[in-house]
């Protein structure tokens, strides 16, 4: 049987790949099967968060037996293909196939673009060279980073702020990525302001709505902190006061996936900070680098550790492993197009709620060491971790999460009742199934409500729904959560956090939306919960992975809760998200 319709068997194709297949076929009926199947797999692999596709790994994409061929024979058909260009074959490049392999790799065009884009956009910016006014601020710098003489990670990163245009700051939560951020943008507005220059224009972004208000509120408590250790008031205001999404600073365009802002109309901005970097997807990234202006400074802030994007990428993993551990000082070898010795790494955790014992459990998560990590859940010492071992039904098992959710409806307070409801959420990997958000939401809904399972969910006090898509009209995004609340008459509205205080939607009015008690990790990344309830499903998931648990536990502020089987566990930790990707080659 042929590869494309043993794929097309197999279910694993979507309507999409298989009509890219097919219409190559109908431009030429003479293509190889190999080279239709791995179009059709080139475009799935994007769906699957990878740039490209790896004809060496093909179950990658597909984890089943099929009669894959083997990669040099695949190879070779894609390069002879007349819909594949290979740009080492430099004649080749300029034509517009609709596939370009390269380095091994297969990409649909579009994302090979995206990728040498973002790669020579990420030089062009690691080149620029930064004016030298940093020298009248060093006494500044002596009051911020009192403790240079002990590898103070957070001077390293505001001393590498002072001499690159491209800074990436990573570490776990609470490692003090913000509070740093914010200290080192105090220390570039007093530089300027020193050498007689214009107060740098600053913006601060994050690729959701909530990780927006956290990072803004993490900012602006440093700079309490400041203004309380007698920093200079003038240089404080100077910090923006707000963040927002990367959508809403690009600027998007009705019906367009392009931006306002983009290399021939570059963002107004001299500092452009993005925060949860690891959550922005490759044709993001490579527009907001594109749109950062000539002599402009980026910084990037993430955790290495949590989850890539939904979307194609695994973008940040790719830059940081171009720029070095971030563990050393920075390699004054390296070429100035060369990203090495841009990272700080961030390790010492700063928060200090002792309610939480988290870290040892995240380091075992994070390296993948189920047997530690079992050890530490079942031994019961961390504090306020909790491990319900083999319980796959929360609601069952934990009443207070109904509890929780029915006293939403009584609060008359919309500001009151968003503020309690960000302190508990539970968490799933999966959508779908019966440990999935989805199924989850709707047992839960016909709970609180009182109507059967089956009936559309209704408008009842106290129902927390998630935005699924941003609106500009609305000024509502993605992974916004709301509440709905009676109004005075009885009739429902539906609540959200506004920058100037609370919003009212009537229902019929909202974008896109689900029900939001439960909810799966990936849409909770960005946000963090006092409590947090992570369900894990009843069997092994492809989904299941060391950065999916890791993204899920550091969401929770005090209290963790995880409930699921030992193996699902080990099976979790056993695998890692990785991605297909070209960007780390490109990067040199
Ligand atoms: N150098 C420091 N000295 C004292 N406290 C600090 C220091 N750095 C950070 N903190 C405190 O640690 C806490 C976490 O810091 P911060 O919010 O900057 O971390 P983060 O890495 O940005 O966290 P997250 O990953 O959750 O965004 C804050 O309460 C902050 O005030």
């Amino acid at each position: 049987m042929s590869l494309l319709r043993a794929l097309q068997q197999s279910g694993a194709l979507r309507t999409l790949d298989d009509a890219l297949a097919q219409s190559l076929r109908r431009l030429d009926p003479a293509t190889p099967d190999t080279v239709l199947a791995a179009a059709a797999l080139a475009s799935l692999a994007v769906a699957q968060g990878h740039a490209a596709f790896d004809p060496a790994q093909p179950r990658q994409v597909v984890d089943i037996d099929l009669p894959w061929p083997d990669a040099a024979t695949w190879l070779q058909a894609l390069e002879a293909s007349r819909f594949v260009a290979v740009p080492e074959h430099a004649d080749t490049e300029s034509a517009a196939t609709p596939l370009v392999l390269e380095h091994g790799l297969l990409y649909l065009r579009r994302y090979r673009e995206y990728e040498r884009r973002l790669a020579s956009g990420l030089q062009r910016i690691a080149a620029q060279p930064m004016g030298s006014d940093h020298a009248a601020a060093q006494s500044l710098f002596e009051t911020l980073f009192p403790d240079t003489h002990d590898d103070d990670r957070q001077a390293r990163a505001a001393a590498l702020a002072l001499q690159r245009a491209l800074v990436l700051i990573t570490g776990g939560p609470g490692t003090g990525k913000t509070t740093a951020i914010a200290r080192l943008l105090v220390l570039r507005i007093a530089a300027a302001i020193h050498a007689g220059k214009p107060v740098p224009r600053i913006a601060l972004a994050a690729p959701t709505g909530r990780a927006a208000e956290r990072m803004a509120e993490s900012v602006q408590r440093a700079a309490q902190q400041m203004a309380a250790a007698g920093i200079d008031a003038d240089l404080l205001a100077a910090l923006p006061s707000g963040a927002s999404t990367l959508h809403r600073l690009l600027g998007p365009v009705r019906g367009s996936p392009r931006f306002r802002h983009d290399a021939g109309n570059p963002l107004p901005c001299d500092i452009v900070v993005v925060d949860e970097a690891s959550m922005v997807d490759l044709p993001l990234m490579c527009k907001l680098v594109e749109a950062i202006a000539a002599g402009a400074q980026l910084i990037l802030l993430g955790d290495a550790d949590q989850l890539p994007s939904v979307e194609a990428g695994d973008v940040l993993a790719a830059i940081l492993g171009a720029a070095g551990d971030g563990l050393q000082t920075q390699d004054d070898e390296a070429s100035p197009r060369s990203l090495r010795g841009s990272r700080v790494h961030l390790l010492r955790g700063w928060r200090q709620s002792d309610a939480l014992q988290l870290a040892p459990l995240a380091e075992a998560v994070r390296d993948g060491d189920a047997l530690a990590a079992l050890a530490l859940l079942r031994g019961g010492t961390l504090s306020n971790v909790h491990f319900h071992e083999n319980v796959d039904d929360p609601l069952q098992a934990q009443p207070a999460l109904l509890t929780h959710w029915r006293a939403l409806a009584s609060c008359s307070d919309p500001a009151v009742a968003l503020e309690l409801a960000g302190h508990l959420r539970l968490l799933t990997a999966l959508r779908e199934g019966p440990q999935g958000a989805r199924g989850l939401n709707t047992r839960i809904a016909a709970q609180l409500s009182g109507r059967r399972i089956g009936t559309p969910p209704a408008w009842f006090p106290g129902r927390l729904l998630l935005i699924t898509e941003n609106s500009e009209r609305h000024q509502l995004f993605n992974g916004d959560v709301g509440i709905c609340l009676a109004d005075e008459h009885g009739a429902p509205l539906v609540w959200f956090a506004g920058r100037d205080g609370v919003r009212a939607f009537h229902p019929a009015a909202l974008p896109a939306h689900e029900s939001a008690f439960a909810m799966t990790v990936h849409k909770a990344q960005g946000s963090e919960f006092d409590d947090i309830w992570l369900q894990l499903p009843r069997s092994d998931s492809r989904v299941l992975s060391r950065e999916l648990l890791y993204t899920a536990i550091t969401r929770a502020r005090n209290t963790l809760h995880i409930a699921g089987s030992a193996d699902v566990i080990v099976a979790a930790l056993s695998r890692q998200a990785s991605r297909v990707t070209g960007l780390g080659w490109r990067l040199g």
